[in-house]
Parts: structure tokens; C-alpha cells; sequence
């Protein structure tokens, strides 16, 4: 599924303060396949408030991708409901901007800028001069303005993912999705992505819903954490506060062990 294809839809109204900007109440998430019907999620809830950098952590097959898919709009759960901004989601829409870890989200035809602008023109949301504008700024903030007339085939791997940050961003939605977005970056490449994350959030508070399997990623992106179980995913656990632990005092460290025995502590399979 690509986020080029949302349609266009009106942005979320403020929603109440205090209330979460995403609220997940009870979800189960199922697929159906000719010969069986996987549970993917089970009984899943979380809020994230506007703001939050709200991390998705669990083992490999645990069902991140698929909530995160569900919030997004390409999935409907089978119980339970998902509300963003207070209107339960029933389809994708441009308040809920997708990134996606493969490199090959981006339009090969279309230079830097036209990647990023693409979405804007699109839904309808600006005038071509509008969108240029505000392509540019986004394109400045991840740092690529040497490369606007780059065409895809001429950027790293870490470049492209920026660039679908800037289009993700340039939506100015109500939250980002990213999906395990550094995971397929060597290590040095996804450490600077990850402060570049950040710096980013520094100036502009957007909320981001993140999904990794990373333990060391998650206490460095998230300022909430949320541990699901294996298949299928349920919560084990949620981490606030994690801005608050530091590699300097230990605390980090100290919190990376924790989560890990709390994730991996046995648990009977349940299907
Ligand atoms: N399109 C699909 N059809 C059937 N089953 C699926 C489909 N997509 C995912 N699943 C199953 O649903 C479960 C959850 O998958 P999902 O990709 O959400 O997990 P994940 O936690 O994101 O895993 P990973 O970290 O490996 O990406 C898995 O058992 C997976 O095999």
C-alpha cells in the first residue's frame, strides 16, 4: 500500500486537551488467508497524546505492522476501534502520513522535490506554488536542499528515507507513522537518521507513532514505549518517561535490560 494513494480528506479538527490524539481501545486485528485465519493482534490498547513520540516494541511478528497499518486506514479491525483526533478511522487520510522502511517508496520519474511535493498536489490540499514552498522547507529540514533535483536513483538509502520524512512531513499531519523507517540503513547511516528524527521533532512537536524491534532504538526515539507480546501481539507493558534515562548515568543501559526480560520472559503461544 502506498501513502501516494490516500485520498484527500479534511484535517482533524483540534481534539479536546487532555483527550489522545490516537486512541486504540480493545483492538483485534485478524487476516484472513484461504487455509487460516492469523490472529495478527489481540485485544490491543494505547493512547498517544499530541506531541508524543509514541514507540510500537515487540518481536518480530508480533503484529507492529499491522496496528500501525490499522491506524493508518489500510486495515479494519475485527473488534475494537481506532479514533484520531476524536473520528474513528475507517479509511486512510492525509492526517496520517505513512513512512515505510523499504527505500523504494519514492516515484523514480520524479526529482526530490517532486517526490515531495507529489502528495500535496495530489490531495488537492495546495495551490502547485503552495506546495513548492512548503516542499522546499521540509526538504531544507532534513537536509537535502543540495539534492532537490536528484532523482532517486542518485540518493543513498538514507537519503531516500529522508526524503519520505520531508513528504510524510510536508503533510503537516496529525501524526507520523513510521514504520521500522532506519531498519534497512547500515548503522552509522540509521544512528544519524534517528538523531535527525529527533532534531526535528525538537522543532516542530509533530507526534510520531514509531514500530521497531529494536529495544536500543525505541528508549532512543520514544518518549513512550508500549511492549507487545509475541504472536499474537497483546501489551505487556508500557515505558513513560523514557526521556527521562541517559546513557551518561547508566539508566539507559539499566532500562534496555529491563525491557528486554520483560519481552522476552516466557510466554505460551496462543493462536
Ligand atoms: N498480509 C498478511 N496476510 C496474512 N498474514 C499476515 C499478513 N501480514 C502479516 N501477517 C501475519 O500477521 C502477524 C503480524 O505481522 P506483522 O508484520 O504485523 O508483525 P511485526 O511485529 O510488524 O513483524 P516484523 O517486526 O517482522 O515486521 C504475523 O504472524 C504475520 O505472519
Amino acid at each position: 500500500m502506498n501513502a501516494l494513494t490516500m485520498p484527500a480528506r479534511p484535517r482533524a479538527t483540534p481534539h479536546e486537551p487532555g483527550t489522545p490524539l490516537v486512541a486504540v481501545e480493545n483492538v483485534t486485528l485478524r487476516y484472513r488467508t484461504e487455509k487460516a485465519k492469523i490472529t495478527a493482534t489481540r485485544n490491543v490498547s494505547f493512547s498517544v497524546n499530541s506531541g508524543d513520540r509514541f514507540v510500537l516494541l515487540g518481536p518480530s511478528g508480533c503484529g507492529k505492522s499491522t496496528l500501525l497499518k490499522a491506524v493508518g486506514g489500510y486495515l479494519t479491525p475485527e473488534e475494537g476501534r481506532i479514533t484520531v483526533g476524536g473520528r474513528q478511522v475507517k479509511a486512510p487520510g492525509a492526517d496520517r502520513m505513512m513512512v515505510f522502511q523499504e527505500f523504494d517508496q519514492l516515484l523514480p520519474w520524479k526529482t526530490v522535490l517532486g517526490n515531495v511535493m507529489f502528495p500535496q498536489l495530489v490531495t488537492g490540499k495546495l495551490s502547485p506554488k503552495e506546495a513548492e514552498a512548503k516542499a522546499r522547507h521540509y526538504i531544507e529540514k532534513v537536509g537535502l536542499t543540495r539534492a532537490i533535483d536528484n532523482y532517486p536513483h542518485m540518493l543513498s538509502g538514507g537519503m531516500k528515507q529522508r526524503v519520505s520524512i520531508a513528504r510524510g512531513m510536508a503533510m503537516e499531519p496529525d501524526v507520523l507513522l513510521m514504520d521500522e523507517p532506519f531498519a534497512a540503513l547500515d548503522a552509522l547511516t540509521r544512528r544519524t537518521c534517528q538523531d535527525e528524527l529527533l532534531r526535528l521533532w525538537d522543532e516542530t512537536r509533530f507526534t510520531v507513532l514509531f514500530v521497531t524491534h529494536s529495544i536500543a532504538e525505541a528508549i532512543k526515539i520514544g518518549n513512550r514505549i508500549l511492549l507487545l507480546s509475541p504472536h499474537p501481539g497483546r501489551v505487556k507493558a508500557e515505558v513513560e518517561g523514557v526521556d527521562d534515562v541517559s546513557a551518561a548515568d547508566g539508566s539507559a543501559a539499566r532500562l534496555e535490560r529491563e525491557i528486554h526480560d520483560l519481552l522476552f520472559a516466557d510466554e505460551p503461544e496462543d493462536h
